[in-house]
């Protein structure tokens, strides 16, 4: 096929589930060519023979390498897969194929002819085609389709909503609910999304997943649940079209969305998607790609927003514990062999000393005005572990990151103290109302299970407890969120 040919196909159906017949063809169609449009759906007298049902009739747009015989041949198969049987010249059938346009070829076979010999005096094929290719050409008449569609009297076609009818006689959602609970969350969970966000190399697209929630009143049964996600699929569609500055910017605008729609008194986001960022390896400066889960979170009453940035982070953590117990080990070896109290102290004191260790994942939440952004939180989020790790590492990085670790032993409790204090004391100006969740899980080597810690706080009590001038106050992430 020459590039940029513009293909046409019209599709009838008076036989059975017209609808359904239409669409089925379409689905088959898929099969070998790329469908790029497709008009609407009309209802149409019969034309040819008339004693017969009404037809329903679409034409749709397709993008092909097929040459015009295969397309027919294509157009063949659909047909007699759906149960269409030889009839006679215009008559009933369950789905009906035929190849109207094929760029600006013109041809006159014995099997085929394109343009479709009586394409121009069709008005149940010029009506839909003209919907969706005014401007199209007709090779033969060198008219266009909105022009032969004028041309032909139109009054048997008539445009169809597509729909399911079915007997209707009780909503159920209409009524008040059985039992009068308000919902805190409804919505649509692991929605994917590509998202655009502005980073330093200008506008990227970023893979993400969403969740999406407004709370329900108890006397609001009058939502189904399928209006629920269609309006939260169409804000999401709304505000994931256009760009936003970072992750954070684009919960909030969605979590706005969300709450007007559903007119909701409170909504909420919350996105995660991976972001890759330039990394130089330590020893070699070589630069590696790291990939990075940023995290947006956004609550919203609809005036106001809550919001929180931050990121999850893959590191490296040695266990304390099992490096002490290779400590005393390795000093009684030297001690037996001869080496005094003193002398092994300091030697094991020395040298690098074994243990066990494990990748480690942190995750760090900052939430309130002036948040820092994901993208500074990775830093933090990952000195606070034993070691930061690298997708790309030569020799002497390698061994830059096992000493690292081994002189930087922490339990999964020390790696969340380590951020907690990072956030305090990179973070004097940010108001004491700020939220911080610092959270480490250990995937353990020594076992199958994994080892956890997480502190979730207002930024005020941190410096507080940090100070020891209070004990510590916890806030969870869902009450901040709450303005609780
Ligand atoms: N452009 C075309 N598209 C589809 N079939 C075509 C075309 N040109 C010629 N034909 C031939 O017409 C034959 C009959 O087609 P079909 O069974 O669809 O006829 P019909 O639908 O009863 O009437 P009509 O062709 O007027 O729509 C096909 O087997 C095919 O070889
Ligand atoms: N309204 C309408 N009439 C027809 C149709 C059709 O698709 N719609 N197809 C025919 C044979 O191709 C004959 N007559």
């Amino acid at each position: 096929m020459v590039c940029g040919q513009r293909v046409f196909l019209a599709l009838g159906a008076n036989l059975g589930d017209r609808q359904g017949n239409i669409l089925q063809a379409l689905q088959y169609l898929q099969a070998k060519l790329e469908v790029v449009k497709v008009s609407s759906f009309y209802e149409t007298d019969p034309v040819g023979y008339l004693d017969q049902p009404r037809f329903l009739n679409a034409v749709c747009e397709v993008e092909t390498d097929l040459s015009p015989h295969d397309l027919l041949r294509l157009a063949k198969w659909v047909e007699q897969r759906m149960g269409r049987t030889v009839t006679f010249r215009n008559g009933p059938r369950p789905i009906d194929v035929d190849v109207v346009l094929y760029g600006d070829t013109v041809m006159d076979e014995q099997d085929l002819t394109i343009p479709h010999p009586r394409m121009a005096e069709r008005a149940f094929v010029l009506v839909p085609l003209a919907e969706i290719a005014p401007d199209v050409v007709d090779p033969r008449s060198r008219l266009t389709v909105s022009e032969l569609a004028q041309s032909v009297d139109r009054s048997g076609v008539k445009k169809s909503q597509r729909c399911l009818r079915f007997p209707l006689d009780r909503d159920v959602q209409k009524g008040t609910p059985e039992v009068p609970f308000s919902l805190g969350r409804v919505g649509v969970t692991g929605l994917e999304r590509i998202i655009r966000l502005e980073s330093d190399r200008g506008t990227s697209l970023f893979y993400a997943k969403m969740d999406l929630f407004a709370d329900l009143d108890g006397s609001k049964a009058g939502v189904h649940m399928s209006r629920f996600s269609e309006i939260l699929e169409e804000a999401a569609e709304e505000a994931a079209g256009s760009s936003a500055p970072d992750i954070e910017t684009m919960a909030e605008r969605l979590a706005f969305l969300v709450a007007e729609r559903q007119e909701a008194l409170r909504s909420e986001v919350r996105i995660r998607a991976h972001f890759p960022l330039k990394k130089h390896t330590p020893i070699s400066g070589k630069l590696s790609q790291e990939i990075y889960t940023f995290i947006g979170i956004s609550a919203c009453d609809g005036k106001s927003c809550r919001t929180v940035s931050g990121v999850e982070v893959d590191g490296l953590t040695v266990c304390p514990c099992a490096q002490d117990m290779v400590r005393s080990h390795s000093k009684g070896l030297l001690v037996s062999q001869g080496y005094g109290e003193d002398e092994a102290e300091r030697i094991v004191d020395l040298l690098p000393l074994a243990s066990h260790n494990q990748r480690g994942k942190a995750t760090l939440m900052i939430g309130g005005a002036g948040a820092i952004k994901a993208e500074n939180l990775v830093h933090l989020a990952e000195a606070s572990m034993s070691s930061e790790i690298y997708e790309l590492l030569k020799r002497p990085d390698e061994f830059f990151v096992v000493n690292k670790a081994h002189t930087n032993p922490r339990f999964v409790e020390d790696v969340v103290r380590e951020m907690l204090r990072n956030v305090v004391e990179v973070s004097p100006d940010l108001p004491d109302d700020s939220f911080v969740l610092a959270r480490q899980e250990n995937f353990e080597s020594i076992h199958r299970h994994n080892a956890f810690a997480e502190r979730s706080a207002l930024l005020g009590d941190l410096r507080l407890e940090m100070e020891g001038l209070r004990p510590g106050r916890p806030m969870s992430l869902d009450r901040w969120l709450m303005g609780v």
